[in-house]
Formats: structure tokens, sequence, C-alpha cells
């Protein structure tokens, strides 16, 4: 991680890496519409064990991190809801439902 020399540096940093995690989520969200499409039917679309898998990587990832896996998982929900209900309404609008 870059050593930084002033408050600016520090913030021209975070901007930059705010971006850079928006972009990934967008490059995921565009993946979950396409998971539809491999789906047929609504259990398919939700793969509840699928999220316990993504959520318990996403945790130990940030333990080994050493950040708070708590935030992590707060955040991880907060996307994989809002991705799950895109892809029920592709999945609905793809007329398999
Ligand atoms: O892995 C899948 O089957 C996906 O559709 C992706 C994803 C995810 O956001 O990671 C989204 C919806 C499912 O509920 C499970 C996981």
């Amino acid at each position: 991680m870059k050593k930084c020399n002033s408050l600016q540096e520090v913030r021209d940093e975070i901007d930059v890496l705010d971006q850079q995690l928006i972009e990934l989520i967008s490059q995921r969200s565009h993946l979950i519409r396409q998971a539809a499409a491999f789906k047929d039917t609504i259990e398919d679309v939700k793969a509840e064990d699928r999220i316990d898998d993504v959520m318990q990587r996403a945790r130990n990832k940030a333990i080994s991190l050493g950040i708070n896996p708590n935030m992590i998982s707060d955040l991880f929900k907060v996307m994989i809801d809002e991705m799950v209900e895109t892809e029920i309404a592709e999945f609905r609008n793809s007329g398999k439902f």
C-alpha cells in the first residue's frame, strides 16, 4: 500500500479506489444478468447455498486482510440482495417463469 504524504493524496487515492470498486460491482452486476439464462427454476435463481458460499468466502478474505468481516458481510448482503432481485427480473423477462 502506497505511503501518502498529505490528506489530499490520501483522498485522491481513495477516489481512485472508489471508482475501481464501482467498476468491479458493475462487472459483477452484468455477470448476474447472464446467470439467469443458465437457470431453469426460481430456486435455481435464488441459489441459497451459493450465496452462503459467497458470503463465507468474502468473510474469510476480510479476516485474512485484517478488516472487519461483519462490514464485508453487510456490504455483500446489500449487493447480493439487489443482484438477486435483478436476476429474478431477468429470469421473469426471459419467459421461463
Ligand atoms: O451463482 C449464481 O448462481 C448467481 O446467480 C450469482 C449470485 C451472486 O450474486 O453471487 C446471485 C444470485 C444467486 O442467489 C446466487 C449467487
